[in-house]
C-alpha cells in the first residue's frame, strides 16, 4: 500500500497550480517517490481528466514540467498533467549510478526481474497501478476514469508500452516524442533489458517493446508519434520509429489510429518537445473529453 501524499511545493501557473508531491512507494521498495501535478483552474470546481508525462534518460519529474511547454495548453483544455520520475532514487544498489543509460534516471518503465534490481526497480507497477491508486485515494480532483499517457524518448517507450499492455483501456490515448520504439533492436534497450530482466530480450519481447506489442494488438488504438530528422539518437538507431509504423500498418492500423510524423530538422531536445507539446495535448483532449 502506498503512503499518504505530502505536498512539497506549489507554484501558480497559467491560472492553475503546479504542485510537487512525495509519498512512500510500495512499488519502489518503500523508497520516497515524487511527482509533479499541474491542476488547471477548473479543478477547483470539478474533477478533471489527466495526462501522464513520462520523461527520458537522466530526467526527473521536473524536466517535462519546466521545459515541455505543456502547462499553458493543459490550462486551456482544462486537463491536468502528471509528471512522473524516471527511476527509484537512493536504492543503494552497487553500480546503479555509474552510467547515465542505466540505473538511476534510467528505470526504463519496466518491472525488474533480475534479483539485484527487483526490489526497487518496478517503474511499470509504479506508473500504471500505484500512482492511479494514490490519485484515487488522495481526494485530489482527478477523474481516474479519464487518463491518457505520453512521453519523451525512454518515456515515449514507457507511454506506448503501458498503453498497449493495458489493451488501450486504462488510458484513452497515447502519444510520444522521439520514442525508443523498438528497444529490443536498439543499444539503449538491449543494455537495459540485459541488466534488469532475468531472461533479457525474451521478457522484453513479451512486455516492453512497442513494435512487438502493436504487431500482436487488435483493439482500437489512438496513437500519435513525432520524431525529428536531425535527432542524434534517431540517427544513431536508438529510436527506430519506422519499425513501429511498419508493424502497426501490418497489424491493420491506418493513419486514423496510428499517426507517425517525421518533423524535418528537429533534434531530440526539449526545444523539439515544446514545439509540438500543444498538438499532443489537443490530441489527447479529443479522447479525454469524448
Ligand atoms: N548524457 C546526456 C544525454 C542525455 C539525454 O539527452 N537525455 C534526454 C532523453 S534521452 C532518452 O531517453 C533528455 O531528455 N535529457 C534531459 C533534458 O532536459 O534535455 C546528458 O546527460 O545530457
Amino acid at each position: 500500500m502506498p503512503g499518504t501524499l505530502e505536498e512539497l511545493s506549489s507554484s501558480k501557473a497559467f491560472g492553475g497550480n503546479l504542485i510537487k508531491y512525495r509519498f512512500k512507494s510500495a512499488a519502489l521498495g518503500g523508497l520516497d517517490a515524487k511527482f509533479n501535478l499541474f491542476l488547471p483552474a477548473n479543478a477547483e470546481t470539478s474533477n478533471v481528466p489527466v495526462i501522464f508525462f513520462l520523461a527520458g534518460l537522466t530526467c526527473t519529474e521536473d524536466n517535462g514540467a519546466q521545459k515541455g511547454n505543456f502547462l499553458g495548453p493543459a490550462a486551456k483544455e482544462g486537463i491536468a498533467i502528471l509528471f512522473t520520475d524516471t527511476s527509484p532514487r537512493g536504492a543503494g544498489i552497487e553500480g546503479e549510478d555509474d552510467d547515465w543509460e542505466f540505473g538511476t534516471g534510467a528505470g526504463f518503465y519496466l518491472d525488474a526481474t533480475n534479483p539485484k534490481y527487483a526490489l526497487y526497480y518496478k517503474m511499470r507497477t509504479h506508473i500504471q497501478f500505484e500512482i492511479p491508486q494514490v490519485l484515487e485515494i488522495s481526494g485530489l480532483p482527478i477523474d481516474v476514469k479519464r487518463m491518457s499517457i505520453f512521453g519523451h524518448s525512454m518515456g515515449g517507450h514507457g507511454a506506448l508500452c503501458i498503453y498497449l499492455a493495458s489493451k488501450s483501456q486504462q488510458f484513452r490515448s497515447a502519444s510520444a516524442f522521439a520514442p525508443i520504439s523498438n528497444p529490443i533492436n536498439a543499444p539503449w534497450g538491449q543494455k537495459a533489458f540485459a541488466g534488469y530482466l532475468l531472461t533479457g530480450l525474451n521478457e522484453a519481447k513479451e512486455q516492453y517493446d512497442a513494435t512487438e506489442l502493436i504487431s500482436r494488438h487488435s483493439d482500437p488504438v489512438h496513437i500519435l508519434i513525432d520524431y525529428g530528422t536531425a535527432d542524434q539518437f534517431y540517427k544513431a538507431g536508438q529510436l527506430l520509429p519506422e519499425n513501429f509504423l511498419d508493424a502497426a500498418r501490418k497489424a491493420g492500423y491506418d493513419e486514423a489510429q496510428v499517426r507517425v510524423r517525421e518533423q524535418k530538422g528537429h533534434d531530440h531536445s526539449y526545444y523539439f518537445v515544446s514545439t509540438f507539446a500543444e498538438d499532443h495535448v489537443h490530441f489527447h483532449a479529443k479522447f479525454l473529453k469524448a
